[in-house]
């Protein structure tokens, strides 16, 4: 799915007032209905207090619509609208006076205003600010947000939280509605998914209102999100006819002595993720951990308790290389000098980053498309400090440019990035925060390359499927004991999963979609 900024979702609104001849006001009247449809279908008339929060821009009018809808329907609603500027968007005002024309007169909140009493049982529609915030609101506006948020009740925000901008972080992070849902317009945004700003969002989702779809398919996005239909397409079967020798060689080079646990998790997980061949090439010390407790794997050694020099005489097809490596001088020479002379693909981790942090000029032998997949204190080690999640961004993208490097920034939404473009994934738990979770990453991705994906292909698949196998894992082992070695057991899951087909939907749900029609 495409992720807009809100300029493209403005040219998509103009778009597709144009092709379809309907007023704006018509477009509201689609998103204010589809709020009320989701609101309805779970709150079946529940005498629930509604206070309803509405800006003076669209953002309100979409919460000023709502609110005439939930009145027709019997629904004890508050309306208030927040008064924070004089520039009453239009269609806004269309709305206030449908309002008023069934005798609903909402409370006008200003800088003067006492704060509405809440309850915690109440709930809260916050439609105060959309995507067409530009400012830090005013004091008493960031006032009345901290008192939402403080009166614990559940807070629906339409679109976005109010108070979040689209394109960089709040310096005030009061000012922020924390939703616990949100109603998303046809596409979710960007900041739902960066760390800092993701926080203010619980759980989200989109709500299709028929925007243009020519637009929303031609249209050009930086970032895209990727669940199963996206890596679904990447799938690539196995053959009747095929050989180990078809799923090609994965070479994992790293280890030291007491760290040949990152080594043996990320061969095991190329393994599991289908590479023909597996080659573990470590220091002699665990030679027979390696071998004991993967014997499906070959190992190759070198040096006694650290690597070295990184010299082998197979032919692989691919190598992951610097989990539990140490960043010992030894090592640090091995690693560069194999890096002069390698041609073969790339997925470096861990220590290699580390490494290359400490010798920059060393990136320039890197072969186009190699995957870096730091954590957030190894990438810092790479790219130097971020000022927020938006410079993070900024920085990563211009990193990835120089060196011509698939960068894969790990977190809660994990995001890969490459030609200035971020794919942002939809799997995983914070259960998979453990020890080892990186190198059994590595080794996804490297048995995926190792298999004939493209570069590209195996670190966004690679990461979908990782996060997925945990998601798995999880039912069986919940958030505290979930270990590396569960995600590797679940690979084979994750890829059962791609192919299972969502639940079919309800006789019940049938008979209410035909009710809608008529
Ligand atoms: N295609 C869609 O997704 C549709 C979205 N809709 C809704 O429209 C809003 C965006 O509406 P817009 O009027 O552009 O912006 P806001 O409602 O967010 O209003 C802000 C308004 O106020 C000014 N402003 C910005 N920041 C401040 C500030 N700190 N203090 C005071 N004033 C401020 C700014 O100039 C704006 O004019 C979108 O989120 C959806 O909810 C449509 O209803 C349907 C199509
Ligand atoms: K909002």
């Amino acid at each position: 799915m495409k992720i807009f900024s809100a300029e493209q979702i403005y040219k998509a609104d103009k778009a597709t007032l144009e092709k379809q001849d309907i007023s704006s006001e018509e477009l509201m009247e689609r998103a204010a209905t589809q709020m009320f449809n989701w609101m309805h279908v779970r709150m079946q008339g529940a005498p629930v207090k509604i206070h309803l929060f509405c800006g003076i821009g669209n953002n309100g009018g979409d919460g000023i619509a709502l609110a005439r809808h939930l009145f027709e329907h019997g629904y004890d609603i508050a309306v208030y609208v927040v008064k924070y500027s004089d520039k009453r968007s239009n269609d806004f005002l269309v709305n206030l006076e449908r309002l008023k024309d069934r005798k609903i007169w909402p409370v006008f909140l200003d800088d003067k205003s006492d704060l509405p009493n809440i309850s915690q049982d109440d709930i809260i529609v916050d439609a105060v600010f959309g995507i067409g915030l530009n400012r830090t609101p005013d004091d008493w506006v960031t006032k009345l947000i901290s008192h939402l948020n403080d009166s614990k009740a559940f807070i629906l925000a339409v679109d976005i939280p109010s108070g979040l901008f689209t394109n960089c972080v709040p310096e005030n992070l009061d000012s922020v509605i924390k939703a616990n849902y949100v109603l998303s317009f046809q596409v979710p945004k960007l900041v739902f998914f960066l760390p800092q700003t993701g926080v203010f969002v619980e759980q989200w989702e989109v709500l299709d209102i028929g925007l243009d779809s020519e637009f929303l398919m031609k249209e050009e996005t930086e970032y895209d999100l990727i669940a199963k239909s996206e890596v679904l397409q990447f799938y690539r079967p196995r053959t009747k006819y095929s050989h180990k020798g078809t799923y090609g060689h994965a070479l994992i080079v790293g280890g030291s002595y007491g760290k040949i646990g990152a080594v043996t998790l990320s061969s095991k997980a190329a393994l599991k993720s289908g590479s023909g061949l597996v080659t573990t090439y470590i220091p002699e010390c665990g030679y027979q951990i390696l071998q004991t407790s993967v014997p499906e794997i070959m190992v190759l050694t070198n040096g006694k308790t650290s690597l070295e020099t990184i010299d082998f005489d197979i032919k692989p097809t691919v190598v992951g290389i610097g989990m539990g490596m140490g960043i010992g001088e030894r090592t640090a020479k091995a690693l560069t000098e194999f890096l002069k002379v390698n041609k073969l693909p790339l997925v470096l981790d861990a220590d290699a980053l580390n490494i290359l942090s400490k010798n920059k000029e060393s990136l320039k032998y890197l072969p186009e498309e190699s995957i870096l997949t730091p954590h957030p204190k190894e990438l810092e080690r790479l790219i130097g400090k971020w000022k927020d999640d938006f410079d993070k961004l900024k920085k990563v993208k211009a990193f990835s440019k120089k060196y011509k490097t698939i960068i894969i920034i790990k977190g809660a939404h994990t995001i890969t990035f490459y030609q200035g473009k971020g794919y942002i994934n939809t799997t995983g738990n914070p259960g998979m925060a453990t020890a080892g979770s990186g190198d059994t990453l590595t080794g996804v991705i490297t048995g995926l390359i190792a298999q004939g994906y493209t570069n590209m292909q195996a670190a966004i698949f690679g990461v979908y499927l990782h996060g997925k196998s945990g998601d798995l894992a999880l039912e069986k082992t919940g958030y505290q004991s979930l270990v590396a070695s569960d995600i590797i057991n679940g690979l084979g899951q994750a890829f059962i999963d791609l192919f299972k087909v969502p639940e079919q939907v309800s006789e019940q749900q049938e008979e209410d979609k035909k009710e809608n029609v008529k």
